[in-house]
């Protein structure tokens, strides 16, 4: 599908940002490990979220949905079915990458699939530590889907100290230590998403410049009942379409506020934006808020390499922000990009350059010259099968001079369905 954007003339409304994504995904393999049942509230009705829920009916999990309600009867640790079909993953990494972890710990046989997209995304990262954890997994050509897990002959202990800021990876091995009798360390020393660690209660404790989180068989793994929080990811879009389009008020209500999500609420405030948070709450373990915009100028940041894991998923949109910027931004330490849906790097240089903006491809990173009047070219817009560049796309095309367009534009539905309606809806008021 190929959607039609105009230039917004003022941007203004109020929106409930979908369900988190990450946490939902968590909530439901949590739901399934524990021997507790578990109701989830506002459970995300996205194709990521979805594929986790129907790889854990493959598996025998009895799960009942009524709206975004989901009831999860848990199986506990020793109680999945090996599936007599393929685990099919969709295009989700959080999917694949946490239950490899799970199934390699309990040592089920079985193989977990992708689509075109997650088959080339690499799994080495996760088969290394797991196949020294004494885990039986292999992929194709060592490090890609179809990837394929036997039982094992007992875990070892793995102390292990992460070689890549990435909390899929830092999950994944934490998730496959629950079935050991011996504690799995993890020793994070670059700070990524921590709902893995809250959502099921892991114990860990400073180690060096970071911290070490421990998981064994002796954790009792809660149930979980809570209400997930808005997406702070998909928030983000609109910090950064009510920053950069003059005359912007926007209301963003329920928004996941965990401290390991926000760097680019603090970045884009750095910069300059107008940013008003509200009533703040915890909801299940994870803090809320709801968050007003305005419009702003900004200065332009070179970017510490050290947040890149608080705000990897917001850096597409944080580059569209940066070239409104008042002079020359950098952005370093993002190879890490190149290894999402798609090369997010390079499709982010092709996005922006197709809009007339002034950018310097790197390769971790971009240089962007930002210019508070640049006005993008209207433009038809790749989206690489890619939900974020979808959405990035759009956010850019919002300070067009004319309408644009982006294609495959129903990618949003891996993380945002109700993306392009709330776009619509934010240029009508
Ligand atoms: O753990 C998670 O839920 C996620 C972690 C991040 O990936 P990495 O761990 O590969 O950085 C992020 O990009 C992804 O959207 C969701
Ligand atoms: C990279 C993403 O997700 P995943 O790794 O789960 O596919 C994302 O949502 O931007």
């Amino acid at each position: 599908m190929i959607q039609k954007t105009k230039p917004a003339e003022k941007l203004a409304g109020t929106l409930v940002m979908p369900p988190d994504k990450s946490i939902s995904h968590r909530a439901a393999l949590f739901a399934a490990i524990s021997d507790e049942n578990s109701i989830i509230e506002n459970y995300s009705s996205a194709a990521d979220p979805q594929s986790t829920l129907s790889c854990l009916r493959q598996l025998g999990v009895s799960i009942q949905k009524k709206g975004n309600r989901v009831e999860i009867e848990g199986v506990g640790r020793d109680g999945f079915r090996p599936p007599e079909s393929p685990l099919d993953c969709g295009n989700s990494g959080t999917t694949m990458r946490l239950l490899s972890g799970i199934m390699a710990g309990a040592g089920i046989k079985c193989k977990l699939i992708g689509d075109e997209s997650l088959s080339s995304r690499t799994m080495k990262r996760i088969i290394d530590p797991l196949r020294q954890m004494g885990c039986d997994i292999s992929g194709r050509d060592e490090e890609f889907a179809p990837i394929r897990i036997e039982p094992h002959n007992g875990l070892n202990p793995l102390r292990y100290p992460l070689p890549i800021a990435s909390a899929q990876l830092k999950s994944s091995v934490l998730l496959a230590g629950l079935f050991g009798d011996e504690p799995t360390e993890v020793i994070e020393t670059v700070p990524s998403r921590d709902h893995t660690e809250r959502l099921l209660g892991l114990k860990s404790e400073p180690f060096g410049t970071g911290k070490i989180i421990r998981s064994s068989r002796s954790d009792v793994l809660p149930a979980q009942n809570y209400e997930v929080p808005g997406d702070f990811s998909a928030a983000a879009f609109w910090l950064v379409a009510g920053s950069i389009n003059s005359g912007a008020e926007l209301d963003l209500v329920k928004v996941g506020m965990n401290p390991s999500r926000t760097g680019i609420y603090h970045i884009l405030e750095e910069m300059g934006a107008q940013f008003t948070q509200s009533n703040s709450a915890i909801a299940g373990k994870e803090p809320v808020s709801d968050i007003s915009v305005k419009s702003a100028q900004l200065n332009p940041i070179e970017l510490d390499p050290k947040l890149i894991p608080n705000c990897i998923d917001e850096l597409p949109v944080l580059m569209v922000a940066m070239c409104f910027a008042d002079g020359r931004s950098v952005i370093t330490g993002a190879e890490e990009l190149r290894h999402k849906e798609t090369d997010r790097l390079s499709a982010m240089a092709e996005i922006l350059a197709s809009a007339g903006a002034e950018i310097e491809l790197q390769k971790d990173g971009m240089i962007i010259h930002g210019n508070p009047d640049f006005t993008p070219k209207p433009a038809r817009f790749k989206s690489y099968h890619d939900h974020r560049m979808a959405m990035a796309a759009a956010v850019l095309s919002t300070r067009s001079s004319g309408s644009c367009e982006v294609e495959d534009a129903e990618c949003t539905s891996i993380s945002y369905p109700q993306f392009w309606t709330h776009l619509h809806e934010l240029t009508q008021s």
